[in-house]
């Protein structure tokens, strides 16, 4: 029986709590009427360690404080929703498989190696994983599908997306999202086909690449625009972020949502019914 039949709260703990994502999920997870905040996690040395998770928040006491150790808190939490870094979500899957806790994760800019721990971890417990969730990306990803059958490689790709200046990976999780997604309706790898920005005697742009670039700067939360450049016409889409909050009630969503699904990595998509 799930929790929800159960009429329990889904017990949720944050990873990166003090983050910009981290404070939203915990305001997420206090909103949601199935989530109940049960954790709060920051790296060691933080100075946030001891706080009140709802006050880092900003959205008053919730009794909750923040701790520096995963382990110590495990056996509170049902979903672990991780927005943090890489080598930290690394270890927090090696934490979550052995417990078979879901995951949610958003953290972007794993290696291949990394990559391979969340393949093998989820072999162990259910893991949601996608470098966007926001309901207004995963339903682009299905637009460019359609796009990219519909031009093939009559249409010239380019992926440009525009982040805050603090944002460390590039290009973005999305961007490679979206570019896989034009590489995989046209029958390409997208390790094959894509360009990296561009700089010096570049030669001209060869058929059924895929060019991506990555804009940094200001307080721009995220922004992607997919253009099909064809023959006497361009077809753009373009998705723009407004609001963190999107993010985190979308990770939310997909907490509720993970919590009843057998081991095995999901994305996004999974969890809207997209891919039914
Ligand atoms: N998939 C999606 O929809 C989205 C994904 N993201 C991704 O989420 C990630 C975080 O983004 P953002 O919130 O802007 O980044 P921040 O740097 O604001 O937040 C990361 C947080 O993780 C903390 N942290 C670092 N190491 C550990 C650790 N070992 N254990 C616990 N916490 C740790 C950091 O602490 P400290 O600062 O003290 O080092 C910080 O509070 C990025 O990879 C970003 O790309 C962002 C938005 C949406
Ligand atoms: O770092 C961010 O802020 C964001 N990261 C995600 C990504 O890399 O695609 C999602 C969103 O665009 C915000």
């Amino acid at each position: 029986m799930t929790q929800q039949a159960k009429g329990q709260f889904i017990n949720v703990g944050v990873i990166g709590a003090g983050g910009r994502m981290g404070r939203m999920l915990i305001e997420a997870v206090q909103d949601n009427p199935q989530t109940s905040l049960s954790a709060a996690i920051e790296r060691q040395g933080s100075s946030l360690v001891g706080a009140d998770a709802g006050e880092v928040a900003a959205i008053g006491r919730l009794g909750i404080q923040v701790v520096d150790d995963l382990s110590a808190v495990i056996d509170d939490i049902d979903v672990l929703i991780d927005f943090s870094l890489p080598d930290a979500t690394e270890q927090n899957m090696q934490i979550c498989a052995e417990h078979q806790v879901a995951m949610v994760i958003g953290t972007t800019g794993f290696s291949t190696q990394q990559e391979q721990v969340l393949f093998e971890a989820s072999k162990h417990t259910a893991i949601v994983y996608a470098g966007n969730y926001s309901t207004g990306v995963n339903l682009s990803l299905k637009l460019l599908n359609m796009a990219a059958k519909a031009f093939g490689t009559d249409a010239d790709v380019e992926v440009i997306e525009a982040h805050h200046k603090h944002k460390i990976d590039a290009p973005s999780g999305t961007a490679y999202m979206m570019a896989e997604a034009v590489a995989e309706a046209r029958g390409q790898h997208l390790k094959d086909v894509a360009n990296y920005g561009r700089e010096g005697q570049t030669g001209a742009r060869e058929t059924g690449t895929i060019g991506i670039h990555a804009i940094r700067g200001g307080e721009i939360i995220g922004d992607h625009t997919v253009m099909f450049i064809a023959d006497g016409e361009v077809v753009e889409i373009t998705h723009r972020a407004r609001a963190r909050m999107t993010f985190a009630a979308g990770a939310v969503r997909a907490a509720t949502w993970i919590i009843q699904q057998q081991a095995g990595q999901y994305n996004m998509q999974d969890v809207l019914g997209l891919n039914e």
